[in-house]
C-alpha cells in the first residue's frame, strides 16, 4: 500500500531538513534535530528533542519513532519510549524522547539525525467483553514458560 501523509514545517524551521529516507528502500525517515542551540545529554539523563514538524496521516497509519542502531552503539544513545507513538490525530509538533545511556556526555546539534520514523498500519479494533475466553493449548502460561 502508498499513503500521503502531509507533512508541515514549522515556523522557525526552514532550515531543517525534512525527515529523509538515506535508502531507496529504508523503513524509516531519519529525523532532524530542531533544536535551537547545542544540547547535552549528560550520561542517564533523558531529553525532548524537537523536529520542526507536524503530520497530518490518513485514519489507518500511526507513526513510530525509534532509535537509529548506530547512535545506540556508539554513544548509548535510544529513545527512552521506543518505538514512540505518532497518533494519526495528532497535529503537534513530533519529538523524540532521547536518553543517554552510554558513559559520555553527548551533544546534540542543530540538524543532526537523531532517530528514525517509521509508518505502520493500524487495524481498527473493538474490544467485545465476554464472560470467558476461548481455550488455547499454551493457556496462562508465559514469561519464559516453555524454557530459556
Ligand atoms: O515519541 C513520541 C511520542 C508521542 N509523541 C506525541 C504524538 C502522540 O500522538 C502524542 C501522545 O503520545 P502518547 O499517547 O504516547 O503519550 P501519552 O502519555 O498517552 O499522552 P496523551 O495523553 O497525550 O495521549 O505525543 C511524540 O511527539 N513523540
Ligand atoms: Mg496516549
Amino acid at each position: 500500500m502508498s499513503y500521503y501523509v502531509e507533512i508541515n514545517k514549522l515556523a522557525g524551521n526552514e532550515d531543517i531538513e525534512l525527515p529523509c529516507r538515506m535508502s531507496e528502500l529504508a523503513s524509516g525517515f531519519d529525523l532532524y534535530a530542531a533544536v535551537t542551540e547545542d544540547v547535552v545529554l549528560e550520561p542517564g539523563k533523558r531529553g525532548l528533542i524537537p523536529t520542526g514538524f507536524a503530520l497530518a496521516m490518513p485514519a489507518g497509519l500511526e507513526a513510530q519513532i525509534r532509535p537509529r542502531s548506530g547512535l545506540a552503539y556508539k554513544h548509548g544513545i535510544t529513545c527512552l519510549n521506543t518505538p514512540g507513538t505518532i497518533d494519526a490525530d495528532y497535529r503537534g509538533e513530533v519529538k523524540v524522547l532521547l536518553i543517554n545511556l552510554g558513559e559520555e556526555p553527548f551533544t546534540i546539534v542543530r540538524n543532526e539525525r537523531i532517530a528514525q520514523m517509521v509508518f505502520q498500519e493500524v487495524p481498527r479494533v473493538e474490544l467485545k467483553q465476554v464472560e470467558e475466553l476461548s481455550e488455547t493449548v499454551r493457556g496462562s502460561g508465559g514469561f519464559g514458560h516453555t524454557g530459556r
